[in-house]
C-alpha cells in the first residue's frame, strides 16, 4: 500500500533520516520503533506530506506522491495523528471530530452523523458535548485518534498514541486500535510501549540515528543484536547473552 524508497531528510547539517526504505502491507498493523531522536516522527512527516524529503520517494499504491501536499494525501486516504495532541480548545469533542469528517461529507448533517459514529468507535460517545480542554490525557488521545479516523483513511499513521497513558488505559485502547484495523484501515504506528508493539504489530521497522537497522516480526527485532545495541549501547547484546549464560 505504502512504500518509501531511500528517504533522506536533512535539517541543515543534521541528517534526521538517512536513506530509509520501508513497506506497509495493506491490512496490516506495522510498527516503527527506535530510540529517541531516531527520525521516526520525521519519517511520518515525510509520508504525510508535512516535510519534503531531501532525497527519495514516497509511493502510494505504486504512485509517486512525494510532491503532494498533506491535504492531497488526506484525500487519497492517508491520515496521521500527532505526538503532541492539540485539539481545538474552543470546540467540544463532537465539533473537533467533525472538522475531520467534513473532508468527505460536505453537508453538515452528514459530517456530524459521521463524527458521532467515530466517537462511539473510540469510546468518546458519552463526552460529545464536553469541551476538548476538559478531557483527560487518555481522552485527548482518543480524540486525536477520532479526528484522524473521521477523515475515513485507508492508512492511519499513529504517532505514539499510547504515550502518557497508564497501563490500564493502554490495555483499554489496544482493542480499539485492533478493531480499527479489522474494519479495513491499515495502521502504521510509532510506539515506544513495547507491550503494545508485541501485541498489535505483525511487522516492525527499527530506525536508529536515521537509518533503518532492522525489520521483521516483533519477536525477531527484539532479539536482534543491532537493535539491542541501538537502545542499550555498544556491547549490550553480548553482555545480555553472557548474563543468560550465567543464569543457566
Ligand atoms: N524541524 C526540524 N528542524 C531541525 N531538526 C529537527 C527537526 N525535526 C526533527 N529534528 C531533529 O531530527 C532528529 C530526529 O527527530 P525525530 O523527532 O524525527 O525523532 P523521533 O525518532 O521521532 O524521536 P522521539 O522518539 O524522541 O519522538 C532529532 O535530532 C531532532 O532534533
Amino acid at each position: 500500500m505504502l512504500r518509501t524508497e531511500t528517504i533522506t531528510m536533512r535539517f541543515g547539517g543534521l541528517t534526521a533520516v538517512d536513506q530509509a526504505s520501508l513497506a506497509v502491507r495493506k491490512g496490516s498493523i506495522t510498527g516503527l520503533i527506535g530510540p529517541n531522536g531516531a527520525g521516526k516522527t520525521t519519517m511520518f512527516a515525510v509520508i504525510a506530506g508535512f516535510l519534503q524529503p531531501t532525497g527519495g520517494q514516497v509511493l502510494w499504491q505504486g504512485n509517486d506522491i512525494t510532491r503532494l501536499k498533506p491535504h492531497q494525501r488526506a484525500q487519497l486516504g492517508i491520515a496521521r495523528t500527532f505526538q503532541i495532541v492539540q485539539p481545538f480548545q474552543g470546540l467540544n469533542v463532537l465539533e473537533n471530530i467533525t472538522v475531520g469528517s467534513y473532508l468527505r461529507h460536505p453537508h453538515t448533517d452528514d459530517a456530524i452523523a459521521k463524527a458521532r459514529a467515530v466517537a462511539e468507535r473510540v469510546g468518546l460517545g458519552g463526552e460529545l458535548e464536553q469541551p476538548a480542554s476538559n478531557l483527560t490525557v487518555a481522552g485527548r488521545k482518543r480524540l486525536e485518534l477520532a479526528r484522524a479516523l473521521a477523515t475515513e483513511p485507508k492508512l492511519l499513521l499513529l504517532d505514539e498514541v499510547l504515550a502518557g497513558l497508564n497501563p490500564s488505559e493502554i490495555r483499554d485502547i489496544i482493542p480499539v486500535i485492533r478493531a480499527i484495523r479489522d474494519d479495513g484501515v491499515t495502521i502504521f504506528m510509532i510506539e515506544h510501549v513495547m507491550q503494545a508493539v508485541m501485541n498489535l504489530c505483525e511487522e516492525v521497522y527499527v530506525l536508529a540515528q536515521g537509518q533503518m537497522i532492522a525489520e521483521g516480526s516483533p519477536a525477531a527485532v527484539c532479539n536482534d543484536a543491532g537493535v539491542i545495541e541501538a537502545y542499550l549501547g555498544k556491547g549490550a547484546a553480548a553482555r545480555i547473552a553472557n548474563l543468560g549464560g550465567a543464569h543457566a
